[in-house]
């Protein structure tokens, strides 16, 4: 038996569970893994890998991390389970059925990824406790641990270098870290990729941040968008943890199961 859902929420699962082929795409970080200093570190919980195997014993179901990591780092932290597909740099980056579709660099791409390094280097190095993640087309500037002055300190150095540099490259704000890419697609790219790819007739996407919000602005009617934590946000629903996350997916798999899949 799965813990009790509100209501409402229960009630789109149980709807979502009737759909021909579905697609669940999970953010992954704040939302199948609490966060921690080192991204290395990460890991989804067990009750959140449980439920994601039971889904991917349903036919017709397909499951997806859709996240802001390099897909190797995804894959390393993740250790998603064969059939998962896995959308990379915010959908800069895929891993399907084994095959890797690297964006599409080149020479001036690969020039500009190189003058935001040397650009970065020096901001992180003038803010202690600050370190950049370094991804296949832009870096992070990490600030977890620092207080809220600190991170504004070193965040608005960082604009103000790239700027000053004339990059032109994507920001982001995230949970205690600044992304900068030279990619401008979205985790909405990343969502319409996946429902292309496969087929799919609904799809539930749940993702705990800001740039998950591009996520759920990719969903349509039928679709469910699930909020995890605080924050303003254009889902439909919200629960409070990476915990109440893998009780969803459970029902999902239950309920989905239960339609002789
Ligand atoms: O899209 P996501 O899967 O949520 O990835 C977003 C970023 O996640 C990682 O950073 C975050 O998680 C770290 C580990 O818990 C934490 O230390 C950091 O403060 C968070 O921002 C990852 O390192 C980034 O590359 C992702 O973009």
């Amino acid at each position: 038996m799965t813990e009790p859902l509100p209501a409402d929420l229960d009630e789109a699962v149980a709807r979502l569970a009737e759909t021909e082929h579905l697609l669940v795409a999970l953010d992954f970080d704040g939302t199948l893994a609490p966060f921690v200093d080192n991204p290395d570190d990460s890991r989804a919980i067990p009750a959140a890998s449980d439920a994601v195997s039971r889904l991917l014993e349903v036919s017709h179901t397909t499951v997806a991390y859709v996240s802001g990591r390099a897909v190797d780092s995804l894959q390393r932290a993740s250790m998603a389970p064969d059939g998962v597909l896995l959308v990379g740099s915010h959908g800069g980056e895929y891993r399907f059925d084994g095959v890797d579709t690297h964006p599409p660099l080149s020479d001036e791409d690969r020039d500009r990824v190189a003058a935001l390094s040397a650009v970065l280097a020096p901001v992180s190095s003038a803010h202690s406790g600050t370190w950049v993640e370094a991804k296949p087309a832009g870096f992070a500037l990490h600030t977890r641990g620092l207080g809220d002055a600190a991170e504004q300190d070193a965040n608005e150095h960082a604009r103000r270098a790239v700027h000053e540099a004339g990059l032109p490259v994507k920001v982001r704000n995230g949970k205690d870290v600044l992304e900068f890419s030279i990619l401008s697609v979205t985790k909405g790219d990343g969502i319409r990729h996946l429902r292309d790819y496969t087929g799919a007739t609904a799809v539930l996407y749940a993702g705990d941040d800001v740039t998950d919000e591009d996520g759920f602005a990719a969903l349509s009617d039928g679709d469910l968008a699930l909020k995890c934590g605080d924050g303003e946000t254009r889902a439909a629903y919200r629960v409070g943890s990476p915990e109440e996350v893998a009780s969803v997916l459970a029902k999902l798999a239950e309920a989905r199961a239960a339609t002789g899949r």
